[in-house]
């Protein structure tokens, strides 16, 4: 028995500087009598609780340690899980101001991490950035992605690395974006066609902008490859996948804070994703090979560019000379089509909500349209370039409302200090942009909608989306910045120029406007705006005829 006693005290004894002393202790104590029962059970009790105790004693050294920055209790088991507010970037603002800039949170078995101050952001992806390049995807995003097989939520690596570079910096290169301009402008010419339609009618903003945003994401895609017939069939089979998929993205899943019950999937959220993601897939396969047989006709792959698809399809990465796989190409495409449309389409749709709510802002910004575009003429995405007021207007509307407001999570790939306080390996970190856009030390009447902040003069006129200065960053900052910034400010401005331009808005009668968000995988106008689009220049019906 002692044996049994001794040999476990040494095993821990090892682990802690307090166990050599028990190892010791237990030298001295009599040996109990093999045959005596009492006496025997007696001991490994006294054992067990040793045991038990010394475990605590050597987690609540380590843990004093460790210094894991201050937060709220919650509950044991599920931890902080049933206090959490529904609009989390509020919520976790509204913590920020107990427990300062940096804190954590425990929900299940998993430890978070909340930072809101630039200092400290700075710490995370300038200082830190390496090691901070991780997200440590939720299982929904591990089947989104084809096992993290995308830009998004793959680790940071040579892969990550390579479909990174052949993103930002070929296929968004200012030439590859030009050359593509006439799919962008072919779907905003028929929207700006279906609005004339609908003249005088009530219409979704946020929808119309989603389907505009898509078309021209899919029409970069394959429009090249599809007939206009065959397009608008997989468009609409694809915009009902994406809507499945958005909503399985914002379901808080169990899995995700007990990872020990993962496999068990009691939501069924992986099995869904796994499923909606299947779907996708079949029409990315679907359009695939019809480029492939395209190619064949054509006797192989090379030639003028005709669509993004035929560009990935004959991609070879200069450093390593590989392909991508057909798998990358789907999961690609997730990331672009489903990091690009909501993101650029609610963007719009904030815009259009701080314009109405802004009268004179809306006068000037159609008054620079009429300026430098024409009263006769339609808004090209070379305009774009030349709008300074209207571009100190969206910079404002994504200041307030930034479209993903904890940008996407970090996760430290070994343990590291931020602020003074460890941050355990795998602990997934938020950055709470929306509180940094707020912050009154920075910004003068933070809750004020006032572009002119960002134009010559103003307090903000230096600040870009490319995060350089961490008071502002809508589109994240560091290595992991938004890999479609170039496309996604592209379309954004061309959709709003043109809206803006060619139409009136106003509120359908009744209906008042107000700022309430709705947190999820983008921050949504909590009720859609709808509103009133009338033509605003002579003869709109001749420019958006087909
Ligand atoms: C208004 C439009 C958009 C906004 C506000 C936005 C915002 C963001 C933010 C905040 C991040 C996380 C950055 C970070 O962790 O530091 C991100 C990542 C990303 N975005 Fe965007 N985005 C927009 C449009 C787009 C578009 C159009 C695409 C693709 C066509 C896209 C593709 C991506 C990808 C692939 C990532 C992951 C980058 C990485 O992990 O390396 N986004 N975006």
């Amino acid at each position: 028995m002692l044996w049994c006693f001794e040999a476990s005290t040494y095993y821990i004894g090892r682990m802690g500087f307090i166990m050599p002393l028990v190892y010791h202790v237990s030298r001295l104590l009599p040996n109990p009598r093999e045959d005596h029962l009492p006496s025997m059970f007696l001991y490994s009790i006294l054992t067990l609780s040793c045991l038990f105790w010394l475990q605590k004693l050597l987690i609540i050294s380590r843990k004093g340690k460790s210094c894991l920055p201050p937060g709220p209790r919650g509950l044991p088991v599920v931890g902080y899980l049933p206090f959490l507010g529904r609009n989390l970037h509020k919520f976790f603002m509204e913590l920020a101001q107990e427990y300062g800039p940096i804190y954590k949170l425990s929900i299940g078995t998993k430890l978070y991490v909340i930072v809101s101050s630039p200092i400290l952001v700075k710490e995370i992806v300038r200082d830190h950035d390496v090691v901070f390049a991780n997200r440590n995807p939720s299982k929904a995003s591990l089947a989104f992605s084809y096992g993290g097989k995308d830009i998004a939520f793959a680790p940071h690596g040579t892969q990550w690395r390579m479909l990174r570079r052949l993103f930002v910096r070929e296929m968004q290169s200012t030439a590859n974006l030009d050359a593509f301009h006439s799919h962008r402008r072919r779907e905003v010419v028929t929207s700006a066609r279906d609005l004339c339609t609908r003249a005088g009618l009530p219409v979704k903003v946020g929808e119309v902008a989603f389907q505009t945003v898509i078309n021209m994401i899919t029409s970069m895609f394959w429009g090249g490859t599809l007939g206009e017939e065959e397009a608008a069939r997989v468009g609409a089979e694809f915009m009902e996948a994406v809507a499945r998929l958005t909503t399985l993205f914002g379901t808080p899943n169990v899995s995700d804070f007990f990872p020990v019950i993962a496999r068990f999937d009691v939501q069924g959220v992986e099995r869904e994703m796994k499923e909606a993601v299947a779907w996708i897939g079949r029409i990315f396969d679907f359009v695939i090979s019809q480029r492939m047989s395209l190619e064949e006709v054509r006797g192989g792959i090379g030639g003028e560019r005709s669509d993004f698809l035929h560009f990935l399809l004959k991609y070879k990465d200069e450093e390593t000379g590989r392909s991508i796989s057909p798998e990358q190409i789907k999961a690609l495409l997730m990331d672009i089509v489903i990091g690009g449309a909501d993101t650029t389409s609610t963007t719009v749709e904030w815009t259009l909500t701080e314009l109405l709510l802004h009268p004179q802002v809306l006068l000037n910004v159609q008054k620079e349209l009429d300026d430098i575009v024409g009263r006769n003429n339609m808004v090209e995405e070379s305009h774009a370039f030349k709008l300074p007021y209207l571009h100190a207007a969206v910079k404002e509307a994504m200041r307030l409302h930034p479209v993903a407001p904890l940008l996407l999570p970090r996760s430290p790939s070994r343990t590291c200090t931020v602020g003074g306080y460890t941050i355990p390996k795998g602990t997934k970190v938020f950055l709470n942009a929306w509180a940094m856009h707020r912050d009154p030390r920075f910004w003068s009447d933070p809750y004020k909608f006032r572009p002119e902040r960002f134009l010559q003069g103003g307090e903000a006129s230096e600040l870009e989306y490319s995060g350089q200065n961490l008071h502002y960053i809508p589109f994240g900052s560091g290595r992991r910045v938004c890999a479609g910034l170039q496309l996604g400010e592209r379309m954004l401005m061309y959709v709003l120029a043109t809206f803006l331009h060619l139409f009136e808005w106003r509120l359908p009668p009744g209906i008042e406007l107000d700022r309430e968000e709705k947190f999820g995988v983008v921050l949504e106008k909590a009720t859609p705006l709808i509103a009133i689009a009338t033509p605003r220049i002579p003869n709109l019906h001749l420019h958006v005829k087909e």
